[in-house]
């Protein structure tokens, strides 16, 4: 009996993996035990069967691409982002550029709209309950996560989202289409037109959503890009650099970064969920207390790590800052 679950699960697992990226249905049982292996290995995964509304998707959708068709003077007003608002080609305070215009948002619905022309009167609205539905479908993992890794208190992780002081946010990409000059000059193959360059997402989870272009890539352990299909209906989920400290180590995050080569415009919509500001970000207490385990990292709180984030260059290695030097035996 054992045997046979423990081979349901095997074929099941070698199943979820034919397309490489590990694919999670939310509405299967087994769930959590791919959720916990997917993190391991790849620190990413495909969801199906979500849960969040079409219709709330769709209509950001909609109203993203209303707001990047509007002139630059217009998008201007509600930038540059510093670091929210509207940003066009430089990423972040330290010099970092891609192929990529966006809006970075809190998610405490504080960005003020009202510099927008009226035809955006419906972008704030559609912000909100896209947030909440993904919000919602976030915790509905973490709390899968903490199941399958035998964690007693199943909203340890979720509830630093659900916290009102969680410092979330919300963030709008438009990597406008690669012209045919550009084609024409060899631009378009590999890695020739970065929109958003390599990175970990510093906070817990990321849950990413883009239409049907693709240019996401993720690195394998090996340091291998793969390029992740798109598929509009679904989310893909990205471990973040806290989440690697709270599993110490278990979970990985996850490097990722856009190729802007498609002639098709590309519009993603990420949700980070991160942690209260004064949150200790250290290993959750019962997967160090079984052994002898020690945290590899030194202990830092989320305001400490964002600190840190914002002086690094985007392709930095973040926590190595934060790791522990190992006592000499
Ligand atoms: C270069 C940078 C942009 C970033 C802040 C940072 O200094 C390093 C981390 C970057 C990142 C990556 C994930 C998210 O897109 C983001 C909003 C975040 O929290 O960390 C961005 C930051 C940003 O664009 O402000
Ligand atoms: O736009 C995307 O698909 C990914 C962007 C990203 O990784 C980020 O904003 O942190
Ligand atoms: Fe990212």
């Amino acid at each position: 009996m054992v045997v046979s679950c423990f081979l349901d699960l095997a074929s099941n697992l070698s199943w979820q993996y034919q397309s490489q990226i590990p694919l999670v249905d939310l509405s299967k049982p087994d769930s959590r035990h791919i959720i916990v292996k997917a993190c391991e290995e790849f620190g990413f995964f495909k969801v199906v069967n979500h849960g969040v509304p079409l219709e709330s998707i769709s209509e950001l959708e909609s109203e993203a691409l209303s707001f990047f068709s509007l002139p630059m003077s217009e998008k201007e007003k509600v930038g540059p982002a510093d670091p929210f608002g509207y940003g066009s080609k430089g990423i972040g305070p330290n010099g970092d550029v891609g192929s990529v215009e966006y809006l970075l948002l809190k998610t405490d619905h504080s960005f003020n709209f009202h510099k927008l022309p009226q035809t955006t009167e419906k972008f704030p609205s559609a912000v909100k309950d896209y947030v909440w539905a993904v919000r919602k479908m976030a915790c509905e993992i973490l709390e899968l996560m903490a199941d399958g890794l035998k964690i007693q208190q199943r909203n340890a992780l979720s509830k630093l989202l659900m916290d009102k002081q969680s410092d979330s946010v919300f963030r709008l990409n438009h990597y406008p289409p690669c012209t045919e000059l550009e084609e024409a000059s060899g631009h378009g193959g590999e890695g020739s037109r970065i929109g958003f360059g390599e990175h970990t997402d510093p906070q817990i989870i990321s849950v990413l959503r883009s239409n049907n272009t693709s240019g996401l890539q993720i690195s394998t352990r090996d340091g291998t890009w793969i390029s992740v299909p798109p598929d509009h209906t679904s989310f893909f989920i990205n471990v973040g650099d806290s989440l690697q400290v709270m599993t110490n180590g278990r979970f990985r995050s996850v490097k990722h970064r856009v190729l802007a080569n498609s002639s098709r415009p590309r519009v993603s919509m990420i949700y980070f969920g991160g942690p209260p500001l004064s949150e200790k970000i250290i290993p959750l207490p019962s997967l160090l207390a079984k052994g002898k385990e020690e945290s590899l990292y030194k202990e830092f709180t989320w305001f400490e790590y964002k600190r840190s984030a914002y002086s690094s260059r985007l392709s930095d290695n973040r926590l190595e800052l934060f790791k522990r030097v190992a006592a000499s035996s």
